[in-house]
Formats: C-alpha cells, structure tokens, sequence
C-alpha cells in the first residue's frame, strides 16, 4: 500500500505543519502545551516543560474547526441551516451510500481522500496517521506475535472481526462495482483494513457534531468523526477531560490541573485492555478499568435459553440488541454500583444472576424471576444454594482459565521483541492477575460457607480472612493489590449473609444434638460405612440424608433437634414428594441403594444395638422409596466446589472438587 506519511525523523516536523494547517482554518492550540513523541506513547500532547505553572482546571487546550473534520457528513457533502460539510472531491455513488450505510460511507470516503494524496484537502492530517507498517492492532499481528495472545479471547474476536469486515468489504466493493465507480482496483483489501483500525483507533461519536447537524439527521451510533488534533492526545483511564461541541468548533477542555511536563491525556471511556488492544492497538499496564468478558455458551434448549426466550418475548424493546454483561472485573475496578454486594465488586450481576439459574436446581429455578433488565432466581429460604453454586462455577471458571494462561504462556521468551508482543504481554498479564485476585474472592465466600466453628462476627471474619490470605504464597501479588483484596473482602455485605450452609459428608452429623451424634457415629461407622457402596458418594449422601431426615421425623428425636433442621427436613419433604416417579435410568448408585433396601433387615438389626433406637422402631429409613427420595435430594441439593482453589497460585491443578450438601440457615 502507498504511503503518504513522513519518516518516524519527521514526525513531529509533519505534527507541526498539521498544526498549522488547523490553526488556519480557525483551530487552536494552547501555548503552554506542545506535541512531543516517544517509543512507547507514540505522538502525544503535554504541558510544556518550561511552563512557569500547572494547566489549571477548566482550561481549554485545543480547538478543532467544524471544516477540518471528516465524517460520514463530508461524504453526503451534508448541508443544513446549522452547517454544513464539503466532499472536497470524492464523489461516492448514492446507490453505494444507501445500500452500505454511513460506517462503511466513512471508510471509503477516508481511502479515497487517502488515494488523492498530496491533492487531498486532509493531506496534512492524513500524512500524521500511523501507516500499515505501524499498526499494533492484532490484526496486524505477524505468526510470532500471534504466540502472545494464545490462550486469550484475542485470536477468536480477531477471526470474528476479520470474518465481519471481509464480508463488509467485499459487499461495498461490489456495490462499488454495480455503480460503475471509477478507479475501484485502487481500494484494497489493505488500504480497507488501513482505514477501519483508523476509525476504531481514533475516531469519536456523532455528538461532537450536535451544534452543527439537526438533531433529526444526528443518529445516536453509526457515525464516526474524525478530529484533526483533538485526536492526538493519548488515552488514560479515568482522565478527566470533555469535549464541548461548539457552532464553529470543537473544544477538549481539561478537567483537573496538569503539571508541567505532564501529559495532557484524552480519555477514551472506560474501556477494559482487550478493547484498547482489538480497536486502538496498545493496553494498559494496571488498568483500572480491565475487566474480562465471560462467554457462557448459552444453549436454547437450556433453562437460562429459555428464559432468555422468555425475557425476550415478555420486553422486546428492552432485550433488543443488548449484549450480555457477563464480565469479571479487575479488583481495583472503580466503577461500581455504590450499593452492591461484595461479590458484584468481581462478578457482574448479569454474569451471576446467570450462572445461578444455569447452577440452580429444579426447585430454585421454580423461583426464577424475569424482568425488564435481568434474569434471576428470587431470594427466599433455601436458594443460597444457587448462589454457591454460581460462586463455585466462576471459581472453576478462573482456575481453568489461569492454568490455560500459563500452559499457552509457557514456552514464550522471556521478553517481548517489538511494541506489538509488549502489548500483548500487558494484556496476558492483566488477565491472569485479573483471574487470580477474583478467584481470592470466590473462594472467600465459598471458605465461609464451608467454615462451621466460626460466626459473622469481627473477631471471627478477622482469623477466617487471615487463614484464607495465608494460601496466598508469600510476594505473589504486591501489597497494594493484597491490601484491596481485603477491603473489597470487607466494604460491602456479602451476597452469602451467612456461614456454614455447606456440609461435606461426615459433617453432616454435627447438625445432630450432641447426645445423638455419639450414637449415629458409631451406627455409621459400624454399620453403614464399612460395606463396598461407602466409596460412592452418590450412596453415602443419600443413607445419609435418608437417617438424618428420619431422625428429624422420629417422635423420639424430633424435639431434641434444632429448628434448624427439623425447618429444612420439612422443606425438602414438602418441596420432593416421597411417591415422584422417577423415569431416569438408574445410577449405579441407585442400583446400589435398591440392593442395600432389599437387605434392610441388616442394617436395622445393628440401629438398636447402637443405641440409634429410632432407627430400629422407624424401618421406613431403608425403604427403597425413602432412599430414592433421599438420593433425589442428595442430587439436586449437592454444591460442587473447588477443593484447594489456591493451589492454583503453585501448581497447576487437578481440578479437585469436592461435594458439599447445602443446608440453610434461617
Ligand atoms: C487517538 S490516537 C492518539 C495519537 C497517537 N499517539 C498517535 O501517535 O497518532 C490513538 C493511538 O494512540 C496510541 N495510544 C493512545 N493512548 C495510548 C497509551 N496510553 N499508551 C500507548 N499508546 C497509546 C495507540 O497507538 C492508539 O491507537
């Protein structure tokens, strides 16, 4: 592809001449505020060094005229009362701009203007915009970069993207070709890419032209600006800084005070880095803003595709067009709703809310909950467990994605070789650190669920922190980021209110009264655990849950148990009927409990001798029906939770899980 840009020596000799040409079409710069360039920030604005006192607040620091702007408005020659825009010689066919629209109108309206060269009215910008050569987006990422950003959603947006303006360009081109457009072979595939990474590198939204075009003819999307001048300044997270769209002109004027020396920096939103690396070509190392966006394959058939159905059925208007926020955030992330749970301070409560209905049993999911803005399983008595669930899941979710960072990274040098690969190792980077500090998080709730001795308590929620923290190895993260941990630990309520709601197996027994557990202990040890079926933890759970749930129904027993219990007992058996027919193919555990039922005799011979006489009087409790109901309840009540989620942090994991049975507390 042609070049119409000067050498990376006469850079800022080009910046200068641009400069010039914006102020005399009635563009400004402020004095105390020049252009400087350097390796890594490219060309970029700052307070002069030898300016006597910071830029204070308020300052307006460039202006750009309406006439040096470039937009879809050019390309129509737009004219209204309010304003109006030169094509300044390219001509593009109306049947091409109708049939394509105003995004790719733009694009070959700036190749054509680039394909004029020195005849271009915008030959002074365009010989300042980066060229193929210096592109850093990862479209333009040769094999051996491509290596950095394995294991990342990079590859697969790139493909997406490469796929969608591939098909764009080939449909302009023909329309192009239908219209009987002159000099068409000169608009390349290349000069295309060319001018898309421009757009998305550096163009602004429509509204900057609100003082110029109707309001009528202003479409909220689809029209990119691009802003001689205003475009230079580089991108920091969270700058302060507006753009104030004025008859003549646009202004950017500055926010907060600036030093001499000190970048004048625009702000592009608050984008997370894999948006900064996909549309602009460079990340931030530490950015606040980061966050991840979770794909969770949604499939129609499924209960949350088909609540999504639903949901879309019930709001069209609002569930049109709008993306999914499943997104994870970094932990400094500053943008948070002011009155969430802690847990939404890391998980979207779209990403949450959905991991709870796909997590949630059939029971909770009878509680879900469709809205205009969201999906969601309602809060009442016994649907925490769908909140560990989901917890769990995003759990497993970061430890896979960690492994997956360091298995793809692992045989990459030790340093980066060009701009393109330092980029994408800030992005890798930001991921899995992103990754690791959210899954600190997870698993403190999951820690708390799973801790008994301990309450809510100051004191208590102290030790329990210190011994979660402990797993972190010693230097992992740096202070900063374990200082935030906590106060992200500790700011805000939790979505889990409460401790102890996750029972493993042997746990169990201590939800008995002291007086009973000595007993049932023994019972168990004795009687139940010793035969071949004690290493299937589908049987265990149930036998289990089938003893535990007749000693809560035992005359004898009953008052003796805590409300607690007797509460939950009486919620599953009115929530699972006792006669449900079960049309699954059996497990082998099922077949297991059906071979134990038939010799139930054995079992109920041992409970006298034990001293568990409930159990002897109630046979009930080794009935093939109760043991499928309990196993029914084992199933759907059981939470999968990760067993050493920090281990992660040293070894890559077996991705250890263990079973925990879901009891509330009231
Ligand atoms: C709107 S332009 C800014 C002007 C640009 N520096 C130039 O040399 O033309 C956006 C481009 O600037 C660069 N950029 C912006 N902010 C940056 C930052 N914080 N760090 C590194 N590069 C940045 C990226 O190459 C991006 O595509």
């Amino acid at each position: 592809m042609a070049s119409i840009a000067e050498s990376p020596e006469n850079r800022l000799q080009a910046h200068t001449d641009l400069l010039n040409w914006v102020i005399s079409h009635g563009g400004f710069l402020a004095d105390s505020v020049c252009i400087a360039h350097d390796d890594s920030r490219g060309v970029h604005m700052q307070v002069k060094r030898d300016w006597p006192s910071p830029i204070s607040k308020d300052t307006r620091v460039v202006n750009t005229p309406l006439g040096v702007t470039m937009s879809y408005f050019n390309a129509i020659g737009y004219s209204s009362p309010k304003g109006s825009f030169s094509k300044h010689g390219i001509e593009l066919p109306s049947s091409f701009i109708d049939a394509v629209g105003r995004e790719e109108t733009t694009a070959f309206f700036l190749m054509g203007q680039f394909l004029r060269g020195q005849d271009s009215f915008w030959y002074p910008y365009l010989r300042t915009l980066p060229q193929p050569g210096q592109m850093t987006t990862p479209l333009f990422f040769e094999e051996e970069d491509v290596d950095w950003i394995q294991g990342t959603g990079i590859p697969d947006a790139s493909v997406q993207r490469f796929q969608t303006w591939d098909q764009k360009f080939d449909f302009c081109m023909e329309r192009l070709e239908e219209s009987g457009f002159q000099g068409l072979e000169e608009y390349t595939w290349d000069l295309y890419l060319w001018a898309w990474t421009i757009i998305t590198s550096r163009a602004f939204s429509a509204k900057v032209l609100s003082s110029a075009v109707k309001q009528a003819d202003l479409p909220e999307e689809g029209v990119s600006v691009l802003l001689p001048l205003i475009d230079l300044p580089n991108h920091r997270p969270l700058a302060k800084v507006e753009w104030r769209a004025g008859e003549e002109d646009i202004g950017m004027i500055m926010l907060e005070d600036i030093s001499p020396g000190e970048e004048i920096s625009n702000n592009y939103g608050p984008r997370n880095n894999e948006q900064l690396l996909m549309n602009y070509g460079f990340c931030i190392s530490n950015n606040p803003t980061d966050y991840r966006i979770v794909k969770l394959g949604v499939k129609s058939d499924s209960p949350l595709g088909q609540a999504k159905a639903r949901q879309a059925m019930m709001f069209p208007e609002a569930t049109k067009n709008t993306d999914d926020h499943y997104y994870i955030f970094n932990v400094f992330y500053p943008l948070l709703a002011p009155e969430g749970p802690m847990e939404h301070s890391i998980i979207s409560p779209a990403l949450f809310n959905a991991l709870t209905v796909m997590e949630g049993n059939d029971r909770e999911r009878r509680d879900v909950d469709i809205n205009e803005s969201g999906i969601s399983i309602m809060h009442k008595y016994g649907n925490g467990r769908s909140t560990l669930a989901a917890l769990a899941q995003v759990s497993f979710e970061l430890i896979a994605h960690i492994a997956m960072l360091r298995s793809t990274g692992e045989d990459l040098p030790d340093q980066p070789a060009n701009l393109k690969q330092t980029f994408a190792k800030i992005y890798r980077d930001g991921q899995s650190t992103l990754d690791k500090t959210a899954l600190v998080i997870t698993s403190w709730t999951l820690a708390r669920a799973r801790e008994h001795r301990r309450g809510e308590g100051w004191e208590d929620i102290k030790a329990l922190l210190a011994e979660h923290m402990s797993k972190i190895p010693p230097g992992y993260f740096p202070d900063e980021t374990l200082s935030k941990i906590r106060v992200r630990i500790l700011e805000r309520p939790s979505l889990v209110p409460k401790n102890g709601e996750l029972f493993r197996l042997m746990e169990l027994f201590a939800l008995l009264p002291a007086e009973l557990q000595g007993p049932c202990g023994t019972y168990w040890a004795e009687h139940i655990a010793s035969g071949p079926w004690a290493t299937d933890p589908q049987v265990m759970f149930s036998l289990a849950i089938s003893l535990v749930a007749i000693t809560a129904r035992s005359e004898q027993t009953r008052p003796m148990l805590s409300s607690r219990l007797t509460r939950w007992v009486d919620f599953l058996i009115s929530e699972y009927p006792l006669d449900a027919s079960n049309d699954q193919p059996e497990s082998q555990g099922q077949q297991f409990l059906h071979a134990l039922s038939a010799n139930k005799e054995r079992f109920i011979h041992g409970a006298a001798a034990c001293g568990v006489t409930w159990l002897a009087e109630s046979t009930e409790w080794m009935d093939a029906q109760w043991l499928q109901w309990a196993c029914t309840v084992g199933d759907a009540e059981r939470v999968l939770i990760p067993l050493e989620p920090l281990q992660v942090f040293v070894e890559d994991p077996a991705m250890a899980k263990q079973a925990a049975l879901y009891v509330p507390r009231e």
